[in-house]
């Protein structure tokens, strides 16, 4: 980006972007115009929001009143919160300067960026004290911390005129781009949120296989640990065609990079799970080196559709006879290889 033109606030939120996001930083910086601005506005917001809803040192009783109002911080500009002792803690100390910029942007971005907010911050108080049971309440709870991050970006891609205005109107697809990467990183994260006693694995799934979430971090248990990660991975799987879909959309080349980069790491994160029982004694992390290499060749839809079947065949090639869900498994995948 041109540091040149930029005030001293919005150089900070770049330093604040780079700091607090490995996997979104460089394709955010990469998209063109006004929309990159308005997208680091909307990560940092967003950032800052998520970090009071992880605080688990904030009580119920004041992160409930501070989530659902947190929008409202958008305008005032003296707003920061210094207590936080998270790992992103610098957007919530320094938010005054994320909110200024967020008042430079155009009425259309702050539209967006302001809504998406609200509703991300009143659904996060709904799970705060309900665990995720059902599947419904799985993709409920993925609609509101991600599902919503995609609804906003392709309203901001539509309103930034870079993209058709059907981008920003089908809420739909938009949505399952985020349930995808979140699901995808609470598959991942099982054995962290477990040691911070967070549970995003849904019940209703992981109760097929364990009495208590816990019971897949004890080495005896590593088969049913294994079969209910399967599980997931096979449910998350099946919103990779509507993926596709979106991206099939997309005309301008930094948004199409922009969406397919963290679809496709996610995809490969996926596979590197599948069937792997180190996912339950450490977090399975895809090396740099080959996530360079995914980035290098998610540039168009047909390069994008040779990586996610790949890994998809890799998948299928790796299915145990004697897993529960096999079958499913290979249907769904057959899904995937038929749209790319
Ligand atoms: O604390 C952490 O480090 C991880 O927190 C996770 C959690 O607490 O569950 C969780 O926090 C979720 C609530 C805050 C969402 C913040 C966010 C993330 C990425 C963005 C990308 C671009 C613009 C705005 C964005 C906003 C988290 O960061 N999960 C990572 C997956 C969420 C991806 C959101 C998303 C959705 C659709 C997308 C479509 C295209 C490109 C990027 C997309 C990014
Ligand atoms: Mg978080
Ligand atoms: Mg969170």
């Amino acid at each position: 980006c041109d540091f040149g033109a930029m005030t001293p606030t919005l150089k900070q939120c770049y330093e604040f972007l780079n700091l607090t996001s490995r996997s979104f930083a460089a394709v955010i910086q990469a998209l063109d115009g006004e929309l990159r601005d308005a997208v680091c506005i909307f990560y940092l917001v967003l950032r800052a929001l998520d970090t009071v809803e992880d605080d688990m040192t904030i009580p119920i009783p004041v992160k409930v009143p501070m989530l659902k109002s947190f929008y409202k911080n958008l305008w005032d500009p003296n707003w920061n919160y210094t207590e936080s002792n998270d790992k992103d803690r610098i957007v919530l100390e320094n938010f005054p300067s994320i909110s200024q910029e967020f008042r430079n942007l155009a009425e259309i971005y702050r539209e967006v960026i302001s809504d998406i907010c609200q509703k991300m911050g009143d659904g996060m108080t709904i799970f705060l004290e309900r665990k995720v049971d059902t599947m419904e309440e799985w993709d409920e709870y993925c609609h509101y911390v991600a599902g919503l991050v995609g609804i906003g970006l392709a309203q901001l891609f539509s309103a930034s005129g870079q993209e058709d205005a059907i981008i920003g109107e089908d809420t739909s697809l938009a949505n399952k781009l985020g349930l995808f990467l979140q699901k995808t990183n609470i598959i991942r994260d099982y054995l962290e949120d477990w040691n911070d006693k967070r549970i995003f694995w849904p019940r209703a799934t992981w109760s097929k296989y364990a009495s208590d979430l816990g019971d897949f971090a004890l080495p005896e248990n590593q088969e049913k640990a294994v079969q209910c990660l399967n599980d997931l991975i096979t449910n998350t799987l099946e919103l990779l065609p509507s993926a596709v879909l979106f991206m099939s959309r997309l005309k301008t080349q930094s948004i199409f990079n922009f969406v397919a980069i963290p679809q496709v790491m996610a995809i490969a994160t996926l596979e590197r799970c599948y069937n792997n029982p180190k996912v339950f004694s450490g977090v399975v992390k895809i090396r740099k080196g080959e996530a360079v290499r995914i980035m290098m060749g998610s540039t168009s839809l047909e390069k994008v559709k040779a990586i996610i079947r790949h890994f998809t065949l890799q998948i299928i090639e790796r299915i145990p006879d004697t897993d529960p869900n096999a079958s499913k498994t290979r249907a769904v995948c057959q899904k995937v290889l038929e749209v790319t």
